[in-house]
């Protein structure tokens, strides 16, 4: 891991000289979603692998302290103890990323988490998620209240009014790190790459509350921005691509895709993040077949 991203000068000449040839980008894209996926014992891993960079995420308006603490013992013990033991992978401390929740949930979430001695991060959305159409000081006293109750990270909607009207040293200007990790996400499927330079340490396809969230074509275009600034600092930021990602072999195609764009270093959760919120129903469900050869029925697997 190369660090926290420090940020670097906004070089708005150059970045308006950026194309995206879109033929080519779709072209990639369909290429990595036909590649061969592993099977068999390799498959397991990498759905391991996948589970290990999930944000489990709920945002929903019903969301409880007591959904939440199933979520957090879901993101602690993601797989089923006696299947990681049939792999040999039952000491390896195997946990989900982060849990993804409300500002309002944060605190719900730390008191399980402490209370289950897990150090595992509280990431909240935050800055009027999702739309992102709240005043500045309401924005920032959200991160506050979410870094107060304990939050490590925040997931962050870039302002798109300043984005779309070209604003950027104002969008710039609005980034307060708080010393934490920062996650920028839009509220529509689009590349932002003009996030990178204001020291956001990920990049975000979506929200997960658009009817088009996660792409692959976009996330070419947002791996390329991030291998770019890779390439001009040195310094390594991560992909979170949200919303929709909901299968198992979807999962598969996305680790594909990153390493196919961005390298081995990506795949892991310092660096890659999937935000999903019935991925890895999905997931321990194939890990069950691959153990057991046979489909588990609902109640074999307990869900967050
Ligand atoms: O960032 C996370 C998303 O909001 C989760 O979306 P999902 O419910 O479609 O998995």
């Amino acid at each position: 891991m190369s660090g926290r991203n420090p940020g670097a000068v906004l070089d708005l000449e150059s970045l308006s000289k950026v194309r995206v040839n879109t033929q080519a980008v779709l072209k990639r894209a369909q290429h990595i979603q036909g590649l061969k996926l592993p099977k068999k014992q390799w498959q397991a891993a990498w759905l391991l692998k996948a589970v290990s960079c999930i944000d489990l995420t709920t945002l929903a308006g019903d969301d409880t302290p007591s959904n939440v603490h199933r979520l957090c013992m879901k993101a602690i013990q993601p797989v089923r103890y006696d299947l990681l033991k049939k792999l040999d992978m039952h000491d390896k401390g195997l946990t989900t990323a982060a849990v993804c929740v409300y500002p309002s949930r944060v605190a719900d979430a730390s008191k399980s988490l402490k209370a289950a001695n897990s150090g595992l991060p509280v990431a909240s959305v935050a800055t009027g998620f999702p739309a992102g159409q709240t005043p500045l000081e309401t924005r920032l006293q959200e991160v506050r209240t979410a870094v107060r109750d304990g939050a490590a990270e925040i997931d962050i909607v870039i302002n798109r009014t300043l984005a779309l009207t070209g604003q950027w040293e104002v969008h710039m200007s609005q980034w307060e790190s708080a010393g934490m990790l920062l996650k920028a996400e839009t509220s529509e499927s689009a590349s932002h790459p003009l996030s990178i330079p204001t020291g956001s340490d990920f990049i975000k396809t979506s929200t997960g509350k658009e009817a088009v969230n996660a792409t692959y074509p976009v996330t070419i275009v947002m791996a390329r921005a991030i291998r770019d600034y890779y390439l001009r600092t040195g310094h390594k930021v991560g992909f979170k691509p949200a919303g929709g990602i909901r299968t198992a072999q979807e999962s598969l195609v996305w680790l594909n895709l990153i390493k196919e764009e961005l390298g081995d270093d990506w795949l892991c959760p310092h660096l890659f993040r999937l935000g999903a919120s019935s991925l890895l129903a999905d997931i321990e469900r194939q890990i069950y077949h691959y153990v057991t050869g046979q489909y588990a029925a609902y109640h074999e697997l307990p869900m967050a």
